[in-house]
């Protein structure tokens, strides 16, 4: 209710007053801080913490808090009051100094506010469960440091408080949702850390927000354990990365690891090679109307995303090791330093957890050490042997060792020989256990060359072996692999040199359902100490010629059931009419993963789905909606199927002199209000309105790559949809 008319109006007023005054007093602190009497080293971090909570401070002052409980813990009679906000805020006034102001929302006492009702209630900390009484759960909408309303929560309260937010998205980039996180969200967000979570949630059911609000979370409640560099967020494309940045510093996060699978290869594998475009095949599938190269496409795809290409990679890895590995035992000087059958079985059994270079060098560690200890005998059988061959020289056979000269000679030959000793060794060891030297690049293309492997892989077709061959000649000539080889020369990388140098705790992987198996497989394997919270929508799998269509096979293959799979079926995004629209287009698509989406009770305007003669005529309609929309939507959409269509469209558009911004790819930034797009590079992205100018059946077939298109352009909108198709609309759309 609007905050005046609110019995505690007064109190709340003056609540708010004190809280900005001490806020302001912080402000104030900051900036009169001076840095003398602090080591001049970290004098840098201090500014740095400073510069934050100065950030966090501004942001605070115009909005400090937006929720309140009442917590009786029980066998206490004290009731704790509980202000919650973005930052917390301590009291450091002299009669209340130390005392909590503002709870930070990721505290564990703030789960109360979003998951619980009024009446008995628990909740975990660091010291165990708390039981007690929620007695109050209040809401604030707090706009420019003024108390514009309060609401006690009850359940509706609460959706109300939501449908208002929905309906006053203002920005083309998403926002925190602190103040109305719902309860099945804030479950995933405050899971634990220990144990990787796989989340399939719909259309605008808030993955992307939860991803980024879970990694705020986990850096707080850990952060005496893990630094926040120690937590990865993994997004398709640089487009999408560029479209979440403003949310991370809102959420008080700095310094997360934010990167593209492309970008992640290119750290672990330290190589200059260039990679195709992200979308390059599914373009190729939209545009294509050849059939057979599809399939190809698909089929190749495929392969080299699944686990039976690791298993194939993990017998070329094996030929190599067989051919690396001495078939002679290790002798230096008349010592024998490892016996080849030995040798073999440190490679395969104690070093196997290791890469091949790691357990070479691990091994030839062993062998420097035996050489240290062996140094007598290697000294005596030197002497030994010199003095044989003395013998051998002088074929009286009579000893000639008491010979001045000869003992001069052997002396001098000796102490060379000492002399060299170690160098020697290094020398001969080197030689005999040679390690991995190529590129990684090189490897995958000798691999990529070997066609008894590759048959094994793809049998008799011919099309097939013809594809690897052409793709090892991309290699060879342009040093170029397509984004499906990246888990590849990840894995390569991994089994024969090594990923050391990543360290990362947790990874948040969005839009999951566009990486394969063997993605999946090879992250894990590379981040040993990580755990994963992966989030994506199966009816979204435009790739799926290379993602994952069944989550139970990523948690069998990957996390050997050590993962948990979990659904969110609400949509915040879309009206109710838009998803009523969308959800008709999916369910059309034959796939049983598929799970359509609960729009959350907002309605709007119905979808206009609108005929017209021909294209010009589309065009023209257009332009004459958009001189409306502009008034009345921040975000306006065109998507077209492909980037042809986006083409044309273009052309249109400038001729009738409507300022729009073309995407063309995901290294695009986008800046203005009404953008043109082609549907694959819409998905993640959302809008106010949006606009379909190629809904005909010419355009989306009734197959399941158009279907899932078309579902992700319609779940693109807000508030607005239109559609329109010349002649006859799609079948996708009936
Ligand atoms: N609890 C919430 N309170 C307010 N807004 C919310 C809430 N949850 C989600 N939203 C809003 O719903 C919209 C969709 O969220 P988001 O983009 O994170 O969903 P998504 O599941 O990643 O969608 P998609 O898979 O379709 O790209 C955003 O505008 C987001 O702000």
């Amino acid at each position: 209710m609007e905050a005046k008319r609110h019995e505690d109006y007064r109190q709340e007023k003056e609540r708010l007053t004190y809280i900005k005054k001490i806020i302001e007093e912080e402000i104030d602190l900051l900036r009169h801080k001076t840095y003398t009497h602090v080591n001049e080293d970290v004098i840098p971090h201090m500014v740095y913490m400073d510069n934050q909570r100065m950030k966090k401070l501004n942001g605070a002052f115009l909005n400090p808090y937006f929720g309140r409980i009442h917590f009786k813990e029980s066998n206490q009679s004290k009731i704790a009051d509980i202000y919650i906000g973005k930052a917390s805020l301590m009291d450091h006034e002299s009669d209340h100094d130390g005392v909590m102001l503002i709870t930070d929302w990721r505290a564990p006492i703030s789960t109360l506010y979003y998951d619980r009702n009024i009446g008995p209630v628990d909740y975990h900390c660091p010291a165990g469960r708390i039981d007690g009484d929620l007695l109050l759960k209040r809401n604030y909408k707090i706009e420019d440091g003024y108390l514009e309303k309060i609401t006690d929560i009850d359940v509706t309260a609460l959706d109300e408080m939501l449908l208002e937010a929905l309906e006053d998205k203002k920005d083309t980039k998403l926002k925190d949702i602190v103040s109305t996180i719902q309860s099945e969200q804030n479950a995933i967000i405050r899971a634990d850390l220990a144990k990787s979570l796989i989340i399939q949630g719909v259309a605008g059911s808030g993955k992307t927000t939860i991803a980024l609000h879970r990694i705020a979370y986990l850096i707080y409640t850990y952060q005496h354990r893990y630094k926040p560099d120690e937590f990865m967020i993994i997004a398709p494309n640089k487009l999408f990365l560029q479209y979440i940045e403003d949310m991370l510093p809102e959420l008080g996060v700095e310094d997360v690891e934010q990167t593209t699978m492309e970008i992640l290869t290119r750290d672990i594998v330290s190589e200059s090679f260039s990679i195709g475009e992200n979308d390059d095949k599914l373009k190729r599938m939209i545009e294509n109307k050849n059939h057979e190269e599809i399939k190809a496409l698909r089929a190749l795809s495929k392969i080299k995303t699944g686990m039976a290409y690791k298993e194939i990679l993990d017998v070329f890895i094996y030929e190599m090791i067989h051919d690396i590995l001495p078939r002679d035992d290790f002798i230096f000087e008349g010592v024998l330093f490892i016996r080849a059958d030995k040798l073999s079985a440190m490679f395969y059994e104690y070093y196997k957890r290791y890469s091949v270079l790691k357990s070479i060098q691990m091994i030839k560690n062993v062998l420097k050490t035996q050489f240290e200890n062996h140094k007598n005998d290697i000294e005596d059988n030197i002497y030994q042997s010199i003095k044989d061959a003395q013998i051998n020289l002088n074929d009286t056979g009579i000893d000639m060792v008491q010979d001045n000269e000869t003992m001069k000679k052997m002396h001098l030959e000796q102490q060379k020989r000492f002399k060299h000793m170690k160098k020697n060794f290094m020398k001969q060891m080197h030689a005999y256990l040679k390690e991995p030297k190529k590129s990684i690049l090189q490897y995958y293309k000798q691999f990529l060359m070997n066609t008894d492997l590759i048959k094994r892989l793809v049998g008799d077709e011919a099309y097939l072996m013809g594809a690897f061959k052409e793709m090892s000649k991309h290699i060879r000539t342009k040093k170029m692999v397509e984004i499906e080889d990246l888990p590849a020369l990840m894995y390569l990388q991994y089994q024969l040199k090594s990923t050391e140098k990543i360290q990362v705790k947790h990874i948040v992987i969005d839009e999951g359902q566009d990486f394969g198996t063997f993605q999946f497989y090879v992250l894990k394997a590379i981040m040993k100490e990580a755990t994963f919270t992966i989030l994506g929508d199966i009816a979204q799998g435009i790739h799926y010629h290379r993602g994952t269509q069944d989550w139970k096979v990523i948690q069998q293959q990957v996390f050997k059931e050590e993962c948990q799979v979990k659904y969110l079926q609400k949509s915040y995004r879309t009206t109710v009419e838009i998803m009523d629209a969308a959800n008709k287009v999916i369910e059309k698509v034959d796939d049983d993963n598929i799970i359509t989406a609960h729009p959350v009770l907002r309605h709007g305007l119905q979808v206009q789905k609108i005929k017209k003669e021909n294209d010009m005529d589309i065009v023209d309609a257009i332009a004459m909606e958009l001189n409306k929309y502009k008034r009345d939507y921040h975000s306006i959409a065109i998507i077209c199927k492909n980037n042809g269509q986006c083409e044309k469209m273009y052309h249109h558009m400038i001729n009738k002199g409507i300022h729009v911004q073309w995407l063309k790819d995901k290294e695009a930034e986008y800046s203005q209000q009404i953008v043109l797009l082609p549907s694959y590079l819409a998905k993640g992205l959302e809008f106010d309105c949006v606009i379909i100018p190629d809904g005909s059946q010419d355009h989306y077939k009734m197959n399941k790559l158009d279907g899932m298109l078309l579902y992700v352009c319609m779940t693109r909108a807000l508030h607005a949809l239109n559609i329109y198709y010349v002649k006859e609309s799609s079948d996708l759309l009936m």
